[in-house]
């Protein structure tokens, strides 16, 4: 059998793809989108509130439906993949929110250990709540971002920067191919937002240049200096798609001038 890993195509591709909430008709979150992201970018979507950022990664995850168009995601089409596809596409899939869907009352060593839960087995997963498992693994992560010495502490006494590097820890051992994040650092303030993106940029790359990042932000800066590709959607569109090093203040101005209402 072929790995998926070798996969030699894109790691997303959108041809032509509207989403509209209200189906057909109904006003578009997305509007004729196409874009390519070949493996190993690191890519920022940014734009104004309500450009569709969220709908765009919930499509590349498989949570939202396209109205029309083709979505391939890791050589896979989310929409027309079997559950047990969709399970195995996931698996591939590593998320990072802004809600970091940790459990606090949890020792960091069994959040981190979540990354494996699409690997493990229920009975193995159990058995990890009891006594974990891949001790190594998991202390080996949080060195990697920068609190090995969390490892047994209960997760909600970690500060919120903390609990985001626990929350990179299990994207760490969960081994992705693609990284989406949506809004990952928007409760950090500025210099935490600083170093959780270049824990998110640079440790997520390091050990597999050709894992693909896909990360929406409201901090242009933010993306400017840590991605190496921006693209600005506004009211379902895009119309900003540069290399980080070409965007340029009037860029910016265009991405988020006010617009009237559609
Ligand atoms: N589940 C939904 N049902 C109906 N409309 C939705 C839904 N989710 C999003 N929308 C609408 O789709 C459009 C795009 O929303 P989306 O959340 O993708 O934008 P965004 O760029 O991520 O916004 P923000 O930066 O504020 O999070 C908005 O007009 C929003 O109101």
């Amino acid at each position: 059998m072929t790995d998926p890993r070798a996969e030699p195509g894109l790691a997303v591709s959108l041809q032509d793809l509207t989403v509209s909430y209200g189906g057909r008709g109904g006003r578009s979150a997305l509007d004729g989108i196409t874009l390519h992201i070949e493996p190993g970018e690191r890519v920022a979507l940014v734009g104004p509130s309500g450009a569709g950022k969220s709908t765009l990664l919930g499509l590349c995850n498989g949570t939202v439906a396209p109205t029309s168009g083709q979505v391939q995601v890791l050589g896979t089409d989310p929409t027309r993949a079997s559950s047990r596809g969709l399970r195995a596409l996931r698996s591939r899939i590593g998320s990072v929110h802004q809600h970091l869907n940790l459990v606090g009352p949890l020792r960091v060593v069994h959040n981190v250990n979540a990354g494996h839960l699409g690997n493990w087995g229920r009975w193995r997963a159990l058995r990890s709540l009891i006594r974990p498992l891949q001790v190594a693994e998991a202390g080996e992560a949080l060195d990697r971002v920068g609190i090995a010495d969390h490892l047994h502490q209960r997760t909600d006494r970690l500060s919120g920067g903390e609990q985001q590097r626990v929350a990179l820890a299990r994207v760490l051992v969960q081994d992705p191919d693609l990284v989406l994040a949506d809004e990952p650092v928007s409760s950090l303030d500025p210099a935490r937002a600083d170093e959780v993106m270049g824990l998110l940029c640079g440790v997520l790359s390091q050990d597999r240049p050709r894992r693909t990042l896909l990360v929406s932000l409201h901090d242009f800066d933010l993306a400017v200096r840590h991605c190496d590709r921006v693209v600005g959607l506004r009211q379902g569109r895009v119309v900003l798609d540069l290399p980080a090093a070409e965007v340029d203040a009037q860029a910016r101005e265009r991405l988020y001038e006010l617009e009237p209402d559609r």
